[in-house]
């Protein structure tokens, strides 16, 4: 493929990873973050010491503390910030984007006040240029390491994703591409809220069956948000809806299911994210989740119960308690529903 000029905004753990790897593909990086104490230590160290220590960013890799002369004739914008900041970011570059530059967004969440995803965010402010959301279960410690990782690359437009398929894919690294923006956002996004919860169920000391029932109950309901925003149901049985799921709810990778931990042991939410030290979508997106399920009447009794634990001070055995001795239902609700089997 074509060597490429690509952006990367943000140079936290993901951000480092993309890097690295486009860069190990011959595409020329330019990197900027706001901190300007990181970027002068990647240009000193040529190491993210803070966010990715261990892993050497090569010489095709160039750092910007202007974020301006960042994306001046780079052909793609990667967006790697977290997600609450995607706003900030691109109000900074409102003026300075061209139509033909793209944008890769890589960032998980829903934007707290507005419930927008980030393709909406995206459109607001450069509703002629090409978007991608590239998502799936993907930890930054992993893909450094090129342990064999599958993401999807989702664009309404076919051409759009092809081509950040072609950009990205590696034989460690393998991009499939998908049509369906909405689901892959809203997995990408929800699964944090339900990571938090399968942390506290760690945190309680709870086994492997309480884990696999809020794993599966919650894709359900990511789905079922997901399908009333207008997703396909078949994404959420793909690498961005259980696929992600799975990994951040079973790995000491991820900073959702260890903040859930800590809040489980009892820690406060302060506490427990100041810890972790980088950013935890899922306290945002609990919040952000909880009022679309709101705003789209739909039925999500553990994004509910996270909620309550997370912003109104309840404590996590009483939410289990909560979700446990609910009124009694049936599995499928389209077979009731439907009257599928003639119950
Ligand atoms: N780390 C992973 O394994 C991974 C994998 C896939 C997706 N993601 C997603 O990528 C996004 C970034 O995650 P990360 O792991 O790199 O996080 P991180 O905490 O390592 O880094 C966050 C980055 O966002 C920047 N940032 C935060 N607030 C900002 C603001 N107000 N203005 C400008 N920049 C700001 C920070 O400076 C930093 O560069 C998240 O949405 C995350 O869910 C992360
Ligand atoms: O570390 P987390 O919990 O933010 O998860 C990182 C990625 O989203 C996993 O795919």
């Amino acid at each position: 493929m074509q060597r490429k000029k690509i952006a990367i905004l943000g140079a936290g753990s993901w951000g480092t990873a993309l890097a690295l790897t486009l860069a190990e593909k011959n595409h020329i990086i330019h990197m900027w973050t706001r901190n300007e104490k990181d970027i002068n230590d990647l240009i000193k160290y040529k190491e993210n010491k803070r966010y990715l220590a261990g892993f050497k960013l090569p010489d095709n890799v160039y750092y910007f503390t202007d974020i301006i002369d960042c994306i001046k004739n780079c052909e793609i914008i990667v967006l790697a910030v977290a997600s609450q900041a995607i706003r900030s970011v691109l109000e900074k570059i409102k003026n300075s984007v061209y139509i033909n530059q793209l944008f890769v967004n890589v960032s998980k969440g829903i934007e707290k006040g507005s419930l927008m995803r980030i393709s909406e965010i995206v459109y607001d402010y450069f509703p002629e240029n090409h978007y991608v959301v590239l998502s799936g279960p993907s930890h930054a410690e992993e893909v450094s390491r090129k342990i064999p990782t599958t993401i999807v690359a989702a664009s309404k437009n076919r051409w759009a994703a092809e081509l950040v398929q072609d950009i990205f894919i590696t034989p460690n690294l393998r991009v499939y591409t998908n049509p369906d923006v909405v689901g892959v956002e809203i997995g990408g996004s929800l699964k944090n809220v339900i990571a938090l919860g399968a942390g506290i169920c760690d945190g309680l000391g709870f086994g492997d069956n309480a884990k696999a029932a809020l794993m599966t109950r919650g894709i359900r309901e990511i789905a079922r948000l997901g399908v009333a925003m207008g997703a396909y149901s078949s994404t959420f049985a793909g690498l961005t809806g259980i696929g992600d799921l799975i990994v951040t709810c079973t790995s000491m990778h991820s900073r959702n299911r260890r903040c859930g931990i800590l809040l489980g042991q009892g820690h406060s939410l302060e506490e427990a994210v100041s810890s972790i030290g980088m950013v935890v979508e899922g306290v945002y997106t609990t919040s952000a989740a909880y009022k679309l399920s709101q705003k789209y009447n739909v039925e999500m009794p553990i994004t509910a119960e996270i909620y309550k634990i997370i912003y109104e001070g309840y404590s996590a055995r009483e939410s289990v308690y909560s979700l446990m001795c609910r009124s009694k239902t049936h599995e499928i609700e389209e077979v009731i529903e439907q009257n599928i089997s003639g119950w």
